[in-house]
């Protein structure tokens, strides 16, 4: 579902991403972990084609999004670290609004259960956004996922902030969305949450993939050693 095929990004003599190679199919949970500047937002936006690449490719569902970002971002719901969200509007006003921007066709009944399945309660949904926590915020991005029936989730950093439960709920939204069969790929400096919530990790370094592997082959402390040792390395 998702795929960088070579994908190379530079920035003048700065390489921000060096034949990155990736594949996430449908319910993979794939998290991506590196230091800072490492290149995982810069993964993240070229799917989006929020940038465009030097070389190589990024593919959602077979469509190249560089070329075809339109079509490429109808299949994509992307949850940054801090959502914008409008304010003064409910959480429910807010979906239904973001909702018809990107042509969902839903009922008011369809978009409050969307709320309600990301975790906000009915009254919660009809609360003014700008009294809500971040991690209700998030749950609105997840609601909008819900909402599209989204085929491929993008996530960087969405669980900075959040304390250990709300992140801890976060990551059984994302389980819950990839048992729906989404392709999800997740920017993350939470070393215990993408061995808790990824099927598989990668550790960027320099731009590279330096490492990759199954989290369910790995236990936390073996996880830390080794990302340090890339990192350090
Ligand atoms: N618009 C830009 N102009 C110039 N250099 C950029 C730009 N965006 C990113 N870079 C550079 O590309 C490299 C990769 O950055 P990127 O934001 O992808 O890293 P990251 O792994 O997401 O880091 P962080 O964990 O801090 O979010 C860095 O060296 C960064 O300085």
């Amino acid at each position: 579902m998702l795929e960088a095929r070579g994908l190379t990004k530079t920035y003048g003599s700065n390489t921000a991403l060096d034949q990155l190679n990736l594949t996430i199919g449908p319910g993979e949970v794939y998290c991506l972990l590196g230091a800072n500047g490492a290149g995982k937002t810069t993964t993240i936006n070229l799917f989006l084609s929020f940038i465009t690449p030097d070389s190589g490719s990024a593919l959602v569902n077979g469509i190249e999004s560089a070329a075809k970002p339109d079509e490429a971002r109808k299949l994509i719901t992307y949850i940054p670290e801090n959502l914008s969200l409008y304010p003064t509007l409910t959480g429910f006003e807010n979906l239904q609004y973001f909702s018809g921007l990107a042509g969902v066709k839903a009922s008011a009944d369809e978009l409050t259960q969307a709320l309600v399945q990301a975790g906000l309660t009915a009254d919660e949904a009809l609360r003014p956004v700008g009294g809500y926590s971040k991690g209700m915020r998030q749950k609105v991005g997840i609601a909008m996922a819900i909402a599209r029936d989204t085929r491929a989730l993008l996530l960087d950093e969405p669980t900075s902030g959040l304390d250990p439960s709300a992140s801890n709920e976060f990551a059984e939204l994302l389980s819950a969305m990839s048992a729906r069969g989404a392709a999800i790929l997740m920017a993350t400096h939470d070393l215990f949450r993408a061995k808790e919530t990824g099927t598989r990790i990668g550790i960027m370094k320099k731009g590279r993939l330096a490492d990759e592997m199954s989290s369910a082959e790995i236990s936390h402390s073996d996880l830390e050693s080794v990302y340090l040792k890339h990192i350090r390395g």
